[in-house]
């Protein structure tokens, strides 16, 4: 599916309304790969399962997510940038090539899972709505606080040197080769302040980027992202950003979700998306989670019908949520399900 014609919105809206009016985005995704085995200790973080002898674990965690019911899959792009790849001893041009592979890789997870449904001559999926529920590929961007892999998506503080224009540098050719690839969506993720919704904002506008986006905050309480620049202020821009879709929050603790989404509605009526996380809390140091006060893993997962009360409409999971998780959120979105086409 792709925008060929029709305004953003109209793009967006057809697709909710497939969905029937609710959808599905997958759960965490290098945190599955880490389930999976995979060490991501390391600069690149998911990003380094692109290299060639991880990708086949790439494929089998969208697969994961196709087969528990989402219908948006995230690509393993979110640490992965030209730059962190130069640092790492790519060329430019390797390091374009990688972008493209993450893209690549969902689209070949999406024909396999087609293929799978299509052949399949049981029974399976009698869920009609299910069954034929439509699936996108966002091109994952992760801030620039991800790329410095020092946990700076949740602290948001860049320092004065960092300009709105210092952003659009960093990220510009990135979104490009993504977008290029044949990404439907960009879902530009875990943003951590308004400077970087501003440029992200700027970017689309300036090189004239046709491929929808949405725009989702990390947040530290009930109003605020993780800067301390208010939720309100930020979806503001993203409402101002006729290439934006949506507008939402990830990688958050399931406890802010629910106020954050009357804040992000006070500011656009662009659908809102949240895909928190297990509340757990990042070390950077050590690319280890600590319990905090708030739920675990599948614990939100009684909460999404008061989410969609208050005005959410696509609903996920980030860090540490698993196929679990996502396989909850289908069934109290579609219904029960089958968990696998095979
Ligand atoms: C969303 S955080 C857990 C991603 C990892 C971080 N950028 C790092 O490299 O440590
Ligand atoms: N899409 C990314 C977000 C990290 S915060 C992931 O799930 O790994
Ligand atoms: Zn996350």
């Amino acid at each position: 599916m792709g925008l060929e014609g029709k305004g953003t919105s109209s793009f967006f809206r057809d697709f909710l309304d497939e969905c029937g009016g609710s959808a599905v985005i997958d759960g965490g995704f290098a945190t599955e790969l880490e389930r999976h085995g995979a060490d991501l200790n390391d600069q690149l973080w998911s990003a380094k399962c692109l290299v060639s002898s991880s990708s086949h674990l790439v494929r089998r965690v969208h697969l994961d997510y196709l087969d528990a019911g989402a219908n948006i899959i995230l690509t393993a792009s979110y640490q992965a940038t030209i730059q962190g790849f130069e640092a790492k001893g790519f060329s430019r041009e390797e390091g374009v090539t990688l972008l493209r592979r993450s893209v690549e890789i969902a689209r070949e997870a999406r024909e396999i899972y087609h293929d799978r449904c299509t052949k399949d001559s049981s029974d399976f999926m009698r869920n009609e709505r299910y069954r034929k529920r439509p699936i996108l590929i966002a091109a994952s961007v992760g801030s620039y606080g991800a790329y410095l892999a020092d946990g700076s998506e949740y602290i948001g503080d860049y320092g004065d040197a960092v300009t709105v224009q210092t952003l659009k540098d960093f990220h510009r050719e990135r979104v490009k080769v993504l977008v290029d690839a044949g990404a439907d969506l960009i879902a530009f993720e875990t943003i951590p302040n308004k400077l970087e919704a501003q440029a992200y904002a700027e970017l689309l506008e300036e090189e004239g980027i046709e491929t929808p986006a949405w725009f989702s905050f990390s947040c530290k309480d009930e109003s605020n992202v993780v800067s301390g620049d208010s939720i309100f202020e930020c979806a503001s821009i993203a409402d101002s950003c006729k290439q934006v879709l949506a507008v939402g929050v990830n990688c958050t603790a399931p406890r802010f979700i629910h106020g954050l989404i009357s804040s992000i509605k006070k500011a656009t009526s662009k659908p809102v998306l949240v895909y928190p996380n297990s509340g757990e809390t990042y070390i950077a140091e050590s690319n280890q989670w600590v319990k905090s006060n708030g739920l675990a893993e599948d614990d939100f997962v009684p909460y999404i019908g008061k989410w969609r009360d208050a005005g959410a409409s696509l609903f996920g999971g980030c860090c540490r949520t698993t196929p679990n998780t996502i396989r909850g959120i289908a069934e109290a979105i579609y219904g029960k399900v089958q968990d696998k086409c095979i």
